[in-house]
């Protein structure tokens, strides 16, 4: 059994985790950390897990850790992790971060969207970025692990294919996205309370979300163009959930969609977790709700040769909790999908 540490098990990202490592047939949560809730039980927080977890939540140190975790979870804010690891740490147990703290290759890029100082930039180099499904064979060895954003996953994945196909203009993407409240967290902020989110929507971070520049830097590496986004998040009332609507041109005329629909459907035919739709069919976010999986499928505007590119996940699955097991599982060298073939939720 591979021995578990998550740093962070007792906010939204965390709690998914442990719900899923549960039913890991080949893991063990050795260790639920906390800041707020040190010496309570697990299910004293979280009822749902009443008779199914009775460990104490524990504050110790990272180092102590390493004593007793293959591999640490850190479901922690932005700039935790990268306060606390060093290579000490990583020479003993590997790591996985949901944070952004290792995403972006610049630290001067990260620092400036996330007006936080970067403390281990030495080891930002090292980090694999967490896509299984395009960085799969790096994951396989890495010791760290940038477990990619909710927002970045499911943006890249819609429109990875016509990117690395070089079939748009990679600077006219702009992408529309929505997500459920849990994607805030669940630290207490006015702007979360139910009164404030329900029946409501609205767009945030417009211009400035810390999301764009990771964005960014995935479609650049994977189109080998410099690219440069418009995106616009949008809270709205609903629990989980993201769906992305992405537009951008396409280089050529005549593009069908069927082309590009089957296209995408060879890209993601092996992937066990990314769902490409048939035509007329638009991704729910409601059919992917507590399931590792992204749906996804793409629409041709023939009058403006634009194409709309969609997709819907679960922010706290595939987006954080369900894409880090995944993870973790290819480190390793387990089966890619344990632990994570559940069936999505409904209703
Ligand atoms: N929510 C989502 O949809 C997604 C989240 N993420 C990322 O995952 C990370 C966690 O997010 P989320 O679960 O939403 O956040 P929450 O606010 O719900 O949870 C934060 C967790 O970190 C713990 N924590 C905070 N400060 C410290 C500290 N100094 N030392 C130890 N533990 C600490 C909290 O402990 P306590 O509860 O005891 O205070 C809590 O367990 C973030 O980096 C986020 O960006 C990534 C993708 C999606
Ligand atoms: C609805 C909402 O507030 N969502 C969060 C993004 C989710 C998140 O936690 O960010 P990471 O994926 O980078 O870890 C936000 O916009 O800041």
């Amino acid at each position: 059994m591979i021995k578990v540490g998550i740093i962070g098990s007792t906010g939204y990202a965390g709690q998914e985790l442990v719900r899923l490592l549960l039913s890991h047939k080949e893991a063990e949560i050795v260790w639920y950390g906390s800041q707020s809730y040190i010496g309570k039980r697990y299910y004293e927080v979280f009822g749902n897990m009443f008779e199914i977890v009775t460990d104490f939540c524990k504050g110790e140190k990272i180092e102590e850790l390493t004593e007793k975790a293959e591999v640490i979870f850190t479901a922690t804010p932005q700039g935790f992790c990268s306060s606390v690891l060093s290579e000490k740490i990583l020479s003993r147990t590997k790591v996985i971060d949901l944070s952004a703290d290792f995403r972006i290759k610049d630290a001067k890029v990260y620092e400036s969207w996330y007006h936080l100082e970067h403390k281990s930039k030495e080891l930002i180099k090292e980090a694999v970025y967490g896509l299984c499904e395009v960085n799969r064979n790096q994951i396989k060895n890495a010791r760290l692990v940038a477990n990619p954003g909710c927002y970045p996953t499911c943006s890249f994945l819609t429109i990875y294919p016509l990117a690395k196909e070089g079939l748009i203009d990679m600077n006219s993407i702009i992408i529309d996205a929505k997500s459920g409240a849990s994607g805030a967290g669940r630290g207490a902020k006015v702007a979360n309370l139910y009164c404030e989110v329900n029946e409501n929507i609205k767009a945030y971070g417009v211009t400035t979300h810390r999301h764009t520049p990771e964005i960014e830097e995935q479609l650049t590496i994977a189109s080998g163009v410099t690219t440069k986004i418009n995106f616009t998040p949008h809270l709205v009332p609903m629990n989980r959930g993201i769906l992305i609507t992405a537009y951008a041109n396409l280089k050529q005329t005549g593009i069908t969609e069927d082309k590009i629909r089957k296209m995408y459907k060879d890209y993601y035919e092996k992937e066990p977790f990314i769902r490409v739709l048939d035509a007329s069919k638009t991704p729910e976010t409601r059919w992917v709700e507590g399931s590792n999986m992204v749906d996804i499928n793409i629409a041709v505007d023939e009058r403006t040769n634009r194409v709309v590119m969609m997709g819907a996940m679960d922010n706290l699955v595939k987006g954080a909790a369900g894409q880090a097991v995944q993870n973790m599982n290819l480190m390793f060298g387990i089966k890619e999908t344990e632990g994570l073939l559940m069936a999505p939720l409904f209703p």
